[in-house]
């Protein structure tokens, strides 16, 4: 918080779903700045909003009141990444990654290329003429960040992109995410279930309350950058989950 120039701003964002008496207070009011570089976490109970501010983050849903602001340099704003791939199964793998710098108009031969350096840093430098089907779960995450990264968004919106996954491969997946972000500083806001992905990822962690989804909590993990998958192991990482993991709980059984 604080930066004069943050990334994403929300100022007093809310959103309904419906009318009276039927009508959803799914969001807000929420204010939330996420800073150049900065990883942002959001935790909170099932149906507090949090996919609804990511979508109107995307520009896929407006909100009720409220704005919310993107400030980027370049054409090619941000890019989101959904749990369920959101790939093309009738692409091949290399089309998919190939998918937003056509929308871009890269030329092809230097889209290819980009698409194939992409396809060696994640491991499926052997499946660029492959289809979606044929992958497992991981490798079909893969590609979906590949594809999201391709394209160098200035904010990338991440809404519980392992969530389908398992614990071994999620934990994989956590580790290239953590390399990848680190290296190339993309801000991202990131979307997830889980705390403990969240304090292994975050510069920041928010806690969301129960609908509709307030930011009422800031927590950020005293874990130096760059850092590794190992501060799972430490235990001010356990000590710190079990404060949060207090916090949510709270507000996904209201007293
Ligand atoms: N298009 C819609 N029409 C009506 N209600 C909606 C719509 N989209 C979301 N909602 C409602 O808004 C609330 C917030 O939904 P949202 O999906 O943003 O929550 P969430 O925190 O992402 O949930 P989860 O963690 O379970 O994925 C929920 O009560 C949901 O039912």
């Amino acid at each position: 918080m604080g930066d004069p120039h943050p990334k994403l701003h929300a100022t007093q964002l809310t959103r309904t779903f419906g009318r009276a008496p039927h009508q959803v207070d799914a969001l807000g009011p929420l204010e939330l700045s996420v800073a150049p570089g900065e990883f942002v976490c959001l935790v909170g109970p099932s149906g507090c909003g949090k996919s609804t501010l990511l979508r109107i983050a995307a520009g896929l849903l407006r909100p009720t009141t409220g704005t919310l602001e993107i400030r980027t340099r370049s054409l090619r704003p941000a890019a989101m990444i959904f749990q369920d791939y959101g790939i093309y199964d009738w692409k091949s793998v290399r089309a998919n990654v190939r998918f937003g710098l056509d929308i871009q108009r890269v030329p092809r031969r230097t889209a290819n290329a980009r698409a194939d350096e992409w396809l060696t840093r994640m491991g499926l430098a052997d499946f660029a003429h492959a289809y979606p089907a044929t992958l497992s779960g991981g490798m079909r995450q893969r590609v979906a960040i590949a594809r999201a990264l391709a394209v160098e968004p200035e904010l990338l919106l991440m809404d519980e992109p392992f969530a389908a996954l398992d614990a071994q491969l999620r934990t994989i997946l956590q580790d290239e995410l953590l390399d990848l972000t680190q290296t190339l500083h993309t801000t991202t806001l990131f979307i997830t279930h889980s705390l403990e992905e969240a304090l292994v990822l975050g510069d920041r962690v928010l806690v969301m309350s129960a609908r509709p989804g307030r930011i009422i909590a800031e927590h950020r993990p005293p874990f130096p950058r760059p850092r590794t998958g190992d501060i799972r192991d430490t235990p001010e990482f356990t000590a710190l989950k079990g404060e949060l993991w207090e916090l949510l709980r709270k507000e996904a059984v209201p007293a």
